[in-house]
């Protein structure tokens, strides 16, 4: 949140589509990256060794030490270690002692398990949604913990998520937007999932909308056009159910915890040929909307299969929504991709 803060008053982000333009502008928002992603792992991943000393540590994370063990990665070295303590000494129990330089690596380079079916794994995406943080939309970071291959836990962290519904309905676009931001989302298998603010409020129990009818729902996607085809998700939304709003398009995670409390009622992702997602996107999103009631399938209707490694199988469609709702979205899911494969 402080390294976003420092981007966001940079004067890359006066320009109005928030993209960087000259090179100095990218060094400085891939440098910001480069810090936030790894230090937010190394401490991740330092606090779960901390408190599961006793029992064996899996950890399948995205980021690796990459270059910092080079003469070249020094100085980024540096700086991360330091954001690394000056984060912990929030943290009053871990403030025991200062991490060094390879106390930071190692806390990096713990998170290279491969998962898979058998023990326990816990996955993380420290950053997910990098290009959200980048633009100052919203990010997350995502930390699930699979059991003989299936999630029994799941925690979600959107700093930037209003604590009130983005939901189409709920939104007063003119008014300022004042609300409070920063919210938390956790879920264990068979309790229910729970949202509280990031600065520590008393968690409530979340539920996913009760919509029927489709043309009430509002539904989710990603942001960015590369990584769903928006396209294909308004065939579906707006020719085959009759979607009415138009689709609140937010980068992240973020989706499966606004969904989880009933922001909107159906997130699709329907990712370019060829493209294998990776568990640490979907895992803690996953149960969280499980949790609160809804429905997360491929297109056959099977639940994701995260025992397979770092990756969910090629090609996979992701559906999620509620019970009612799900049987006319998989069938115009189905029916659209048929349509766009052999058109009449
Ligand atoms: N080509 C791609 N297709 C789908 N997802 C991608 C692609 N490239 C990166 N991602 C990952 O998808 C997630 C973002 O999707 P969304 O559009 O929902 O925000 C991110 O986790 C991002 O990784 P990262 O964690 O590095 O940001
Ligand atoms: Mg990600
Ligand atoms: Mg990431
Ligand atoms: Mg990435």
């Amino acid at each position: 949140m402080k390294v976003q803060k420092v981007l966001l008053q940079s004067d890359v982000h006066s320009k109005s589509d928030k993209t960087p333009v000259t090179v100095a502008d990218y060094g400085l928002f891939s440098n910001s990256t480069l810090h936030t992603l790894l230090s937010s792992q190394a401490i991740v991943s330092f606090v779960l060794v901390k408190e599961l000393s006793t029992e064996p540590f899996s950890l399948v994370a995205e980021e690796d030490s990459g270059d910092l063990r080079m003469e070249s990665g020094q100085e980024t070295l540096h700086r991360i270690t330091k954001l690394v303590n000056d984060t912990l000494v929030i943290e009053e129990s871990y403030t025991v002692a200062t991490l060094s330089s390879e106390d930071v690596l190692y806390a990096i380079d713990s998170g290279k398990s491969e998962g898979g079916s058998s023990g326990r794994h816990w996955v993380l995406d420290p950053i997910d949604g990098t290009k959200g943080f980048l633009r100052g939309d919203q990010y997350a970071i995502a930390l699930a913990l699979l059991d003989e291959g299936r999630v029994v836990l799941g925690v979600l962290a959107c700093p930037n998520l209003p604590l009130a519904s983005i939901g189409t309905n709920n939104k007063h676009s003119s008014e300022p937007s004042n609300e409070k931001v920063g919210c938390l989302f956790f879920a264990k298998v068979g309790e229910g999932t729970f949202m509280h603010s990031l600065d520590g409020s008393s968690p409530i129990k979340v539920h996913v909308s009760d919509i029927e009818n489709p043309e009430e729902a509002s539904f989710f996607e990603s942001f960015e056009a590369a990584h769903t085809s928006h396209d294909l998700s308004s065939a579906i939304a707006k020719v085959k159910l009759g979607v009415k709003a138009p689709p609140i398009r937010i980068d992240s995670q973020a989706k499966y915890g606004a969904l989880s409390r009933g922001d909107g009622a159906i997130y699709l992702r329907l990712p370019r040929k060829g493209y294998r997602e990776k568990i640490w996107d979907h895992a803690a999103g996953s149960i969280v909307v499980t949790e609160a009631g809804g429905v997360v399938t491929d297109v056959a209707g099977n639940p994701l299969d995260f025992s397979k490694g770092e990756h969910l199988d090629r090609d996979t469609i992701i559906i999620v929504t509620n019970r009612k709702l799900m049987p006319s979205l998989l069938k115009a899911v189905r029916e659209s991709i048929q349509e766009k494969v052999s058109p009449m």
